[in-house]
């Protein structure tokens, strides 16, 4: 995405210069027809192309032309700065079709005839300045046109009073907030944020402006994308390598870094070809060989601290510990004829030079020689300059002189808030990761650059939700909603009858925190704007009573409830469970007619519950993804439930909000574009999570949607707002979405910024934790495991077991198989009925099957994952997993969820049939929290605590505090060009 955005950056900022030179249309197709045969040839393959974003007579037009003119101009151009024009930009035409103050352009170039307004263009592209582009021109015409610079464009640069000229590379710019003497913080404070230079300008230049580059580097940059310095400086290093030696202790196998220096060799007799005893030129390497075999040995002498001194010293006495030598021998092995050729050994061996200083990584394996280490398979690098001491090994050295250009403090963001969130500067934070001391600084910088793109991100999102909608009240109003998050509970008293009768109809009472869930709900429910939250919690805490209490509160005011799940099984199950209920309630007249429909649903049976659905006499319908099939249609839906929701599609979801009004089909479904989505998603959810990568894409690409949907439903109200009436009929459903897979808070905030987050945090009181042992499933594993189950069985429990695959296969023989062992464990146990359950069985198979289980008749239930959503069978007890290894922490959670439902102990028993896998699987057994176990795999994998607690306010106080003081983010350029430079959308033309 990010390719294809400079593309079109660069397309259309060549459009721009041509245009404003008086460059004909031709002309400008040349250059078009280039970009996009580049673009082309990118993107080829990939299912977005750069076609996509031209309109098609231009693009028929150009790939036709075979014209060299363009290659020459293209060559003059293609240096200077490009700039975004990302935000609103509509497509080429758009772009250059406009003639108001065309005139004026003309007279100010002094040319007959232009077909652009280069000052409408940057009013309406942010991050183009006038005089940057005029400055271009400047060149340009200097340049290519061979001409003189009209003078007006220098006068223009000086009185340009809201951007100024483009900093003088040596000289430091003045900061934006020591020149601002408001706050920009404060809702008063008025004042425009200023930059001596803006941060887009700086940071959008193109790498040329770095000194010392090569032609050669400049087109391999160039081709990889690294158009400008803000490319360059975004490409972040994987790791680092400390080159500290290491401060542990060496044992066999493990793998180190070292520095040390190439050492002489104890005698010449490490010298020797062939026998012969060809001294090496430098007498520091060994080279055996016999006619086909050859063999280098580089030994490196490296100090560590003595570990054994230091175990608990002071820093004075760190520092001044004893160091000790060990030696290094690296030793590479050659076999062939062509190796033992003398100028290729002594080509290898000028490679390295007696007093070298070298970083060695690899394998170390102790030699019988005290302190002495062979490395066979390893890294060696010599290290140029002696300070670099925390660099990454091989590292491309233009980043540092990039990093020079920049002036101390760039930053878009205000001083406050990077000091408040105890933030580097940008441009600190660009030194940081790229040329760190230490790791801490490394982290350091880490911490800014993950702030920026959840910042941004939130704060892209909330603007186009802003921008959707019409009066300052309804901007004001939104923005309320986030801010006080906390207000939204209501009393039980104002819940509808039908609701307060349900709940007495529960045969057991609610938690606290289902409490408050609900009443929040119910409050965004009597909203006249649709709701859009996250209900969350960990696995069997009670999710579905309060997504059925909402039902009901919609239900009451006359209004339809729709709850989709992904499976079928489950659906049957939150029928029965609803319709169990509802029996209860006395009063006939306001019990509400639910139905259920699935892709199993008889077609007269779901013929007419589409009519009921359709004429308004079914209030309730649960289903699977048959509920969004295009024959649906509902009178008065409300709201939209949608259980474990990240198992849905984008479009799926998206294709609720098509059901809310006659004629609203306009939703979605052609405009999202969810690999657009994934392509600009991947790479922020690699820089910023770098865990849970694929969990993360998919929660990001809902937000994406939600986007839209927020917007879309919003632009909606606002049309209606005035009209009671017609409010009624199209407002969007109401969405709850339920999802049970535990994200730590500041993440889900992060993630789902744009929707409400309630979080379920306590169980149902009685719950004991499920006790979950790790066994290694050898043949003493089995057994021990096969012992337990019979003691459960003999106690009366249930039992699941769980595999990873339904039928054996031959290129996996080591998995157990569900069909395969139903035999086995029959026969295992044969006082007791054996069950089995799997996705390809047929849907009243499946069915049968659960209920044979629930009612017991059968005692162990054969299984594979298809029960890890939702199943719930209170009293099964026990679970075995086999080949746990093969299932994630997050799904094993989920699975051992399905027992320890009732008030009976359970426990799940996770075999392994890999040795590593066991201290991984072994986190499961030290808790049975979800949110501790998504922190740990968070810890564990990923970075950590995101943003850090201390923080005096959140990101998302700050965001809100710049939008409320500017809806636009006119008081704030400098952010609005940077969020135009990330803004995810604006390519899709929106
Ligand atoms: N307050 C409560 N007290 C006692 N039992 C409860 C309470 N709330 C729900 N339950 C019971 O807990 C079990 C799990 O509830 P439910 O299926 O709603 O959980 P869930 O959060 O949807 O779980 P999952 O994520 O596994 O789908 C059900 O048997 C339900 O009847």
């Amino acid at each position: 995405m990010g390719l294809i955005a400079d593309s079109l950056r660069n397309l259309t900022i060549l459009a721009v210069h041509m245009c404003s030179m008086g460059f004909s249309e031709k002309c400008l197709r040349h250059v078009v027809n280039l970009e996009a045969e580049r673009a082309y040839r990118n993107f080829f393959g990939r299912s977005l192309r750069f076609s996509n974003f031209l309109p098609p007579n231009v693009l028929t037009a150009c790939f036709r032309s075979k014209h060299k003119f363009p290659g020459k101009l293209l060559k003059g151009v293609d240096g200077y700065e490009k700039e975004s024009v990302l935000m609103g930009y509509d497509g080429l035409d758009d772009l250059i079709g406009n003639d108001r103050s065309r005139e004026k352009l003309c007279e100010n170039l002094k040319v007959e005839n232009i077909d652009f307004d280069a000052t409408l263009a940057c009013k309406r592209f942010p991050s183009i300045t006038l005089e940057c582009m005029y400055k271009n021109l400047h060149s340009l015409y200097a340049e290519i046109s061979n001409m003189d610079a009209p003078y007006i464009l220098e006068e223009k640069i000086e009185k340009s009073t809201t951007y100024s000229q483009s900093p003088d590379r040596n000289t430091e710019p003045r900061n934006a907030l020591q020149s601002t003497a408001d706050n920009p913080f404060s809702k008063a404070g008025s004042k425009i944020q200023q930059t001596a230079a803006s941060v887009a300008e700086i940071l959008d230049k193109c790498i040329k402006c770095i000194p010392g580059l090569t032609k050669r580097q400049l087109s391999q940059l160039e081709s990889c994308g690294f158009h400008t310095l803000r490319k360059l400086l975004h490409h972040f290093p994987r790791t680092y390598a400390d080159l500290q030696n290491a401060e542990v202790e060496i044992d066999d196998g493990q793998y180190l870094i070292f520095v040390g220096k190439i050492m002489s060799s104890r005698n010449d007799n490490h010298f020797y070809l062939l026998g012969k005893g060809i001294k090496g030129k430098d007498g520091n390497l060994g080279i055996r060989a016999s006619c086909s075999f050859a063999f280098l040995e580089v030994i490196v002498a490296c100090e560590v601290a003595d570990i054994e001194l230091n175990s608990e010293c002071t820093a004075d006495e760190v520092e001044n510990r004893r160091k000790r030598s060990i030696y290094l021998h690296l030793k590479k092995f050659f076999r062939g004829t062509r190796f033992t050729y003398t100028p290729f050994l002594r080509s290898i061996q000028e490679k390295y030079t007696e007093g070298d200083i070298v970083c060695v990584s690899g394998k170390v394996r102790t030699m019988r020689n005290k302190d002495h280490f062979e490395m066979r398979e390893y890294n060696i690098d010599v290290v140029k300059e002696e300070d670099d001491s925390c660099v990454p090994l091989i590292y491309p050295l233009i980043r540092k002189e990039a990093i020079k250009t920049l002036p101390v403090d760039l930053d878009p963001l205000p001083k406050d808030v990077t000091q408040d969130f105890q933030l580097l500067s940008l441009s600190d934070a660009y030194i940081g990761i790229h040329q760190p001391t230490n790791l801490s600084m490394a982290d350091l910088a880490r911490r800014r650059l993950i702030f920026d793109e959840f910042f941004y991100l939130q704060l892209g999102k909330l603007f186009q939700m802003l921008e959707g909608l019409g009066t300052k009240l309804e901007k004001d109003g939104l923005l309320e909603r986030y801010t006080k998050p906390e207000l939204n509970t209501i009393f039980m008293e104002e819940w509808s009858s039908i609701t307060k009768k349900f709940m007495k109809v529960l045969p057991y009472t609610l938690t606290s925190s289902q409490l408050s869930a609900t009443s929040e709900i119910i409050l965004d429910l009597k909203r006249p704007v649709p709701m859009n939250r996250l209900l969350q919690g960990d696995v069997g805490c009670g999710k579905t009573v309060v997504a059925f209490l909402a039902c009901m509160e919609v239900i009451g005011s006359g209004y339809q409830a729709a709850f989709m799940v992904p499976t079928e099984l489950l659906a049957i199950q939150h029928y029965e469970h609803l319709l169990g209920l509802l029996d209860k309630i006395e009063e006939t007249s306001e019990k509400p007619s639910v139905a259920l429909l699935t892709g199993s649903t008889l077609t007269k049976q779901a013929q007419s519950i589409r009519k009921g659905l359709q004429a308004g006499d079914i209030s309730m319908v649960i289903g699977t993804h048959s509920l969004i099939a295009e024959k649906v249609e509902f009178s008065a839906l409300r709201i939209a439930i949608v259980d474990e929701q990240h198992r849905f599609g984008v479009v799926q979801r998206g294709r609720f909000n098509s059901k809310f009004s006659n004629g609203s089909e306009m939703i979605l479904e052609d405009e999202i574009n969810t690999d657009v989505a994934s392509d600009f998603l991947v790479p922020v959810a690699k820089r910023c999570l770098m865990t849970r990568i694929n969990l993360t894409l998919k929660f990001l690409t809902i937000s994406f949607y939600e986007l839209y949907f927020n917007s879309i439903t919003s632009q909606l109200t606002s049309i209606s707002s005035n009209e009671p009436q017609k409010n009624d009929v199209t407002m969007a459903p109401h969405v709850l979405a339920m999802s049970a897979t535990p994200i730590p808070r500041s993440l889900a905030l992060a993630l789902y910024g744009d929707m409400s987050l309630t979080q379920i945090t306590d169980l149902p009181p009685g719950r004991t934790p499920v006790k979950t042992y790790v066994i290694e499933g050898n043949e003493v594993g089995f057994e021990s495991a096969y012992q337990m189950m019979s003691e459960e069985l003999g106690g009366g429990g249930k039992i699941y077991v769980v595999y990873p695959v339904i039928e054996q296969s031959e290129q996996l023989p080591q998995l157990r198989a569900a069909s395969a062992d139903f035999e086995t464990i029959s026969n295992k146990f044969s006082g007791y009925n054996c069950g089995l359950l799997h996705g390809r069985m047929k849907s009243d198979e499946k069915d049968d099957a659960l209920r044979r289980f629930r009612s017991g008749e059968t005692n162990i239930l054969l299984s594979t994952q298809v029960i890890e959503i939702g199943v719930d069978v209170p009293d099964a007890s026990m679970m075995v997993v086999m080949n746990a290894e093969r299932f994630g922490i997050a799904q094993l959670h989920q699975l051992r969820g399905r027992v320890g439902r009732g008030e009976r102990k359970s426990k799940c028993l996770l075999l392994a049939s890999t040795t590593s896998s066991l201290k991984r699987l072994k986190v499961l057994e030290k808790s049975s929290d979800g949110f501790y176990l998504a922190n740990m795999d968070l810890v564990l994998r990923g970075p950590g605590d995101l943003l850090g607690k201390n923080s005096r306010v959140t990101y998302r106080s700050f965001l809100l505090l710049v939008l409320e003081s500017s809806h636009d983010l006119e008081k704030y350029p400098d952010l609005k060009a940077e969020l135009s430079m990330r803004q995810p959308l604006c390519p899709l033309g929106d």
